[in-house]
């Protein structure tokens, strides 16, 4: 099972005794498994409702109309209708965190929502890391997707595949399933975790892009969507992004023990890398592209 760690009022408190022993485990849980399942007392039934009868809405929408839903970034508009992963389709929505990148009250909200999550996380993480400063430059730059996703039930003699094995290429994701399974994630030894639904818990993980900040020492994890029923599965996530300034692995994370593995390097040219003839063959993009 993955590590659970609850966001309660208390541990969201910073500089509380359970915000520190809430930021061990954050940190334990990302090294050990690049991801947790979390609870986040900010986040009600109600929003969890909203926001997939929002999500049910988009889908039913006419696919000519879904497709002009576009972005210059590879794989953040609409993505449907893929060969390899024929059941699934996501619409993203950038710069959702901000009035100007959605129109719906829903959606704003459940992006500020699992965002204020994601930076307590990262907070905690910094804080543990002793990378605050470092830190505090990237939020500054951050930029927020929210992908609405959709897997429809195999036919017969269809892959059941959802989502091939990948790590995301975010600097931090936090996913939201409704009822139906599906995500599976690989642990260091190779198996595979299936990860409940439930409408209060979230799966925070690590990016490629996290790793490259932390030096190695959060690996994103790897995942999966096995369709396993004929059901209809829903899915949401919000990923984070750096906007303008290049990440660079902070000082405080190199010495002898830890020599630097990542030069500093664009996020936004990172996921076009991953686009190209080079990034398709690479094994790890995130160190073809810039590794030491
Ligand atoms: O649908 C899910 O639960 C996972 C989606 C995913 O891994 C992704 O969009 O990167
Ligand atoms: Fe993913």
């Amino acid at each position: 099972m993955l590590p659970i760690i609850h966001f309660s009022e208390e541990s969201i408190k910073p500089g509380s005794a359970s915000w520190l022993s809430t930021s061990k485990d954050v940190v334990r849980a990302l090294e050990d498994y690049g991801c947790f399942v979390a609870t986040y007392t900010k986040f009600s039934q109600e929003l969890h409702k909203q926001i997939f009868n929002e999500s049910k809405e988009l889908f039913d929408l006419p696919t000519d109309i879904k497709m002009l839903n576009t972005s210059t970034t590879p794989s953040h508009g609409y993505v449907g209708q893929v060969p390899l992963i024929p059941l699934y389709e996501g619409l993203g929505i950038e710069n959702s965190t901000t009035r100007e990148g959605v129109e719906s009250k829903s959606s704003l909200e459940y992006s500020k929502t699992v965002a204020e999550l994601d930076q307590i996380v990262m907070s905690m993480v910094s804080e543990e890391y002793g990378v605050e400063k470092s830190y505090k430059s990237l939020l500054d730059s951050a930029s927020y997707l929210l992908k609405f996703i959709k897997y429809r039930g195999p036919n017969e003699n269809e892959t059941n595949l959802g989502i091939v094995p990948h790590t995301d290429k975010s600097f931090t994701s936090i996913l939201h399933q409704k009822q139906v399974k599906g995500l599976e994630i690989e642990t260091k030894q190779g198996e595979w975790i299936v990860v409940d639904p439930s409408p209060s818990t979230f799966i925070v993980m690590a990016g490629d892009a996290c790793m490259a900040w932390t030096n190695g020492r959060i690996k994103p994890s790897v995942h999966r969507v096995i369709m396993k029923g004929s059901e209809e599965r829903y899915s949401l996530g919000v990923f984070s992004f750096i906007k303008d300034v290049k990440i660079q692995v902070p000082e405080e994370l190199v010495d002898a023990q830890n020599p630097l593995q990542f030069t500093p390097f664009d996020h936004y040219k990172f996921i076009h890398f991953i686009y190209s003839e080079e990034g398709k063959r690479s094994k790890c993009p995130i160190k073809a592209f810039c590794g030491v």
